[in-house]
């Protein structure tokens, strides 16, 4: 690559990427192949959250409980488990998967689609210009002919308790890279994070108590997900309490047990103490304020990722920063958007904006999938039955019991789990769908092609399903539609 380096110490590229998570490193790649010089700025690993505190640790931790539990559900194969997890062999495998939180792997790759790296603190300073702070304590400048994409992330919000700084809380950070299991852990947070690292730790030996101030767990799903999530978790001798709220939290020494004291005043002691109770975006100091923007704000964007704050269509945001869906595969997709409408317009070629075209990130509003990997998986996508009808849809719901699939009673002897679509009459396509179960993750691309591709229900009815999976859940489902 061949940046324009000034007299003023500046240093021009065609795009400047702030950040190198996954959604960043996946932006520049797209810039890079469509042949404009790419900068990332990156202040600590390369990878992000996704690849050291988020996804792949997390699920590191979480695959050898789904394992355990596929093991033990089959008369023959349970037989010969004996005992729980190997803690020891799992946080091996964990510290494997986060690359022993170092980069190099990463930063190679960067180097071999030829996307140019500066490490340290980058900040916006004006219209098309980064300063970047550099660990030696230098400052750099950086100036983009086509565009800056502000791809930095979110991190995780802790409320405001009394006693809460001086505790010492785990975050996500912390439930996800800590070297040892802790004997007593307390939750507090029943969305995706809570409940996940609730079943992991808890299958690593912890005593977990789950502290959920609302009414159930993953409260943005069909209900009957966090009721499964809730029960399992129970027989797994996790205690979940719903409609409980924290009042302060309180820890004499670092060494010292953390007492959780709860409104009302009943006190809960513990060894640690995560909060997994949200997301902030990653832009305070981010000089947003340079640009007309507010500092700290989550950045709105249209739906090619463009700041629609911003004058002149210069200054994108992409990933968890724009707050449209905290997914990493969805941060992705935005990166492959993006970049190809920073790529059209430095072209001089016009923008398709138009749903499902190529410069539309048109499945962020349309068709998300997500999976949680607890005990039994949660996957869904789409909108849910609630969300539909607030959207004023005319839906029809139809419910399946997995267990009474012939495929799933195979997978796994008394197979618990439930499915639901959620179809839009008027267009006779599906618009949601939700599955609960062991193995369930595998399923839910069938029903993102259906959502994404608005295939007419009348279609699916020729798509027939192997005999016998826990995918004839769809013929199941679309014979009651049909009824
Ligand atoms: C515990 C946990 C588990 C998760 N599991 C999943 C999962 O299984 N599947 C899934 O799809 N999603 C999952 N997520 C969500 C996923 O981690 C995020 O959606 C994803 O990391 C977002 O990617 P990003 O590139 O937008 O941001 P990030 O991954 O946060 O990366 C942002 C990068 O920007 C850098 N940066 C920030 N500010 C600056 C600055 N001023 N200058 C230079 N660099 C900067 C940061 O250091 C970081 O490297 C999980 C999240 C958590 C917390
Ligand atoms: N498998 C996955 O796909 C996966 C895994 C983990 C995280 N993620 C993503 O990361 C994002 C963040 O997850 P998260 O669980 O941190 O956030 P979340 O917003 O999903 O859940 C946070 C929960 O904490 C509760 N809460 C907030 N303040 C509280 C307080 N003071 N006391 C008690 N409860 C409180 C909220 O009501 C909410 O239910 C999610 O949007 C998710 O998409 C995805």
């Amino acid at each position: 690559m061949s940046p324009s380096p000034q007299s003023s110490g500046t240093t021009t590229y065609d795009v400047i990427v702030i950040g190198a998570g996954p959604v960043g490193e996946n932006l520049a790649d797209r810039t890079r192949a469509a042949g404009l010089t790419t900068v990332v700025v990156e202040s600590e690993l390369i990878g992000g959250e996704c690849s050291y505190w988020a996804c792949m640790p997390s699920k590191a931790l979480l695959r050898p409980v789904a394992a355990l539990a596929g093991a033990r559900g089959v008369a023959g194969s349970r037989e010969a488990v004996s005992g729980g997890l190997d803690a020891a062999a799992v946080l091996a495998r964990r510290d494997d998967f986060a690359s022993h939180w170092k980069d190099d792997g990463q930063a190679a790759w960067l180097e071999s689609v030829d996307v140019d790296l500066v490490r340290g603190e980058g900040r916006l300073d004006g219209p098309r210009q980064v300063v970047v702070r550099t660990p030696e304590g230098t400052e750099r400048t950086l100036t983009a002919r086509h565009a800056v994409a502000v791809c930095t992330g979110s991190r995780a919000v802790l409320p405001e308790l009394p006693g809460l700084d001086e505790a010492h809380p785990w975050t996500s950070r912390e439930a996800t890279s800590s070297p040892a299991v802790p004997g007593r852990l307390v939750v507090v947070g029943g969305g995706v994070v809570g409940v996940e690292m609730a079943t992991a730790w808890r299958a690593l030996g912890s005593e977990v108590t789950l502290l959920v101030r609302g009414g159930q767990l993953l409260p943005r799903m069909e209900p009957f997900a966090g009721e499964s999530v809730a029960t399992s978790l129970t027989e797994a001798g996790a205690v979940v309490r719903t409609g409980v709220d924290v009042a302060a939290v309180r820890r004499e020494s670092p060494s010292a047990p953390v007492t959780v004291i709860l409104e009302g005043g009943e006190e809960i002691e513990a060894d640690e103490v995560l909060f997994a109770t949200g997301r902030a975006p990653r832009t305070d100091g981010l000089g947003l304020e340079t640009v007309g923007l507010t500092d700290g704000s989550w950045l709105e964007v249209d739906d090619s990722c463009r700041v629609t704050a911003v004058d002149g269509g210069w200054l994108y945001a992409v990933g968890d920063v724009n707050h449209r869906a905290l997914l990493t595969h969805q941060g992705k997709y935005q990166a492959r958007i993006a970049g190809a409408a920073i790529g059209a317009i430095a072209a001089g070629r016009p923008l398709d904006t138009s749903p499902w075209g190529p410069h539309t990130a048109t499945a962020d509003v349309a068709a998300v999938p997500q999976v949680v990997f607890t005990e039994p998986e949660i996957a869904s996508v789409g909108l849910t039955s609630q969300e539909a009808e607030r959207a004023g849809r005319r839906i029809r719901v139809i419910d399946h019991d997995l267990g009474r699939v012939a495929g799933a009673s195979l997978y796994a002897d008394g197979y618990r789990g439930q499915a639901r679509i959620v179809i839009d009459l008027d267009r006779g396509h599906l618009i949601g769908a939700t599955f609960t179960g062991p193995g369930v993750s595998e399923l839910l691309q069938s029903a993102t092609m259906a959502v994404a591709g608005e295939i007419p229900v009348d279609r699916l009815w020729h798509a027939v399903p192997a005999y016998p999976t826990i995918s004839e859940v769809w013929l199941r489902l679309l014979e009651t539609y049909r009824q």
